[in-house]
């Protein structure tokens, strides 16, 4: 009988480790790289990752590598779950190894500098590869429970999408298909932000009402943003914008609203990231997202308020305030400009 061929996951940390499993699940053999040697010994032997996903049983078809070029060799569909300030350092030794191959990039975040997403960095580093993203509310300790969770796969090329649904799709884990692979990521990438915002008025106590403000405006504030780098706002509308936006934003899980919410209990930056221990995308892409907001000239101020408390020496009641009292808008105002 014909031996099946391996599936790739970059990356031991929590969503590539959740990943792996599902994989693993739904009976294909999955190679699961790390860079950590003494992390993929303790989960060969104890099948489990202590340190990123503690109590979840790693699946026996997952096997937790180190040799990174003999993965890429093997492997045909790559799935990446590298934080998102390593995924180039990682990849672009290994750009001859990527050709042809199918890479479908996990990481939520933005390369500063540049304002690349990470399936453009791929993009760049491979050119002859067939490139992906999967983005969607996916809480990784929720995906690996398994949890009803639903996901969306984008990419220009649509063999890629039905392959990916293909090999993900299963009892828990539903993959929707999209073309617009540039809104996906966008929308995953930006929502970490506002991550940070809802954890910090929930450690405030602030009540239902503004956390709905915070959501509802930390959307149109994405969308507005999304608009002017000519994305389509009505994926913004999908599981992988107001679903993942939602999601981070009420669910103590989140890395990033555990980050604000330890930011609203009074910790210094450097101590709240630390106490995490784990990737918050969500405080690189401020700083990223503020500067190009800027350049571009797009009203965000959500993102001004939150770098001024983070990186001004602004204080929570002053940016409230500046907040609260600001010139009326338009709701809406990035479908409608001219409402009124
Ligand atoms: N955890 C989630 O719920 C979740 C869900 C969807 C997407 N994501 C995205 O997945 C990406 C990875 O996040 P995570 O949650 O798995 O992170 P994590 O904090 O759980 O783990 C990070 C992992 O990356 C590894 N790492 C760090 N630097 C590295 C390097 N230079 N080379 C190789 N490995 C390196 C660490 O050793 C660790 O294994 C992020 O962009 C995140 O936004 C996470
Ligand atoms: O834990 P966070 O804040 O990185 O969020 C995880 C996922 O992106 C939620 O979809």
């Amino acid at each position: 009988m014909k031996q099946q061929q391996p599936i790739a996951v970059l990356g031991g940390g929590s969503f590539g480790t959740a990943i792996a499993n599902l994989l693993a699940g739904n009976g294909h053999p999955v190679r699961h790289w790390m860079r950590d040697a003494e992390q993929a010994e303790t989960m060969r032997s104890v099948r489990e990752n202590p340190r990123y996903l503690k109590g979840v049983k790693i699946h026996a078809n997952v096997e937790p590598v180190t040799d990174l070029a003999a993965t890429l060799a093997d492997c045909q569909l790559i799935f990446v779950a590298l934080p998102s300030s390593a995924l180039r350092a990682v990849l672009q030794p290994q750009a001859q190894a990527l050709v042809g191959k199918l890479l479908v990039s996990t990481t939520k975040g933005v390369e500063p500098g540049t304002f690349k997403l990470m399936s453009q960095i791929l993009e760049e580093i491979a050119p002859q590869a067939r490139i992906g993203v999967l983005s969607g509310p996916n809480l990784a300790r929720e995906v690996a429970d398994q949890a009803l969770t639903a996901s969306v796969v984008a990419s220009e090329d649509e063999a890629l999408c039905r392959q990916v649904q293909a090999v993900l799709h299963g009892r828990t884990f539903r993959v929707y298909a999209s073309a617009d692979r540039f809104g996906v990521e966008l929308g995953g990438a930006l929502k970490n932000v506002y991550a940070i915002i809802a954890g910090m008025a929930a450690a405030l106590g602030m009540g239902e009402n503004t956390k709905s403000m915070l959501i509802t405006r930390a959307l149109a504030e994405m969308t507005r943003f999304a608009v002017k780098l000519g994305a389509n706002p009505m994926t913004f509308l999908g599981l992988a914008g107001v679903g993942d936006l939602i999601v981070t934003c009420s669910s103590p899980k989140s890395r990033n609203y555990q980050v604000g919410f330890a930011l609203g209990e009074g910790l210094s930056l450097e101590d709240a990231i630390g106490r995490l221990g784990e990737v918050a995308e969500g405080v690189n892409t401020l700083k990223v997202l503020k500067a190009r907001s800027e350049e571009l000239q797009v009203y965000m101020p959500l993102v001004t308020g939150l770098h001024a408390i983070l990186f001004e020496g602004r204080t929570l009641t002053q940016v409230i305030e500046l907040l609260m009292r600001a010139e009326p808008k338009t709701d809406v105002d990035f479908i409608s400009p001219s409402g009124f």
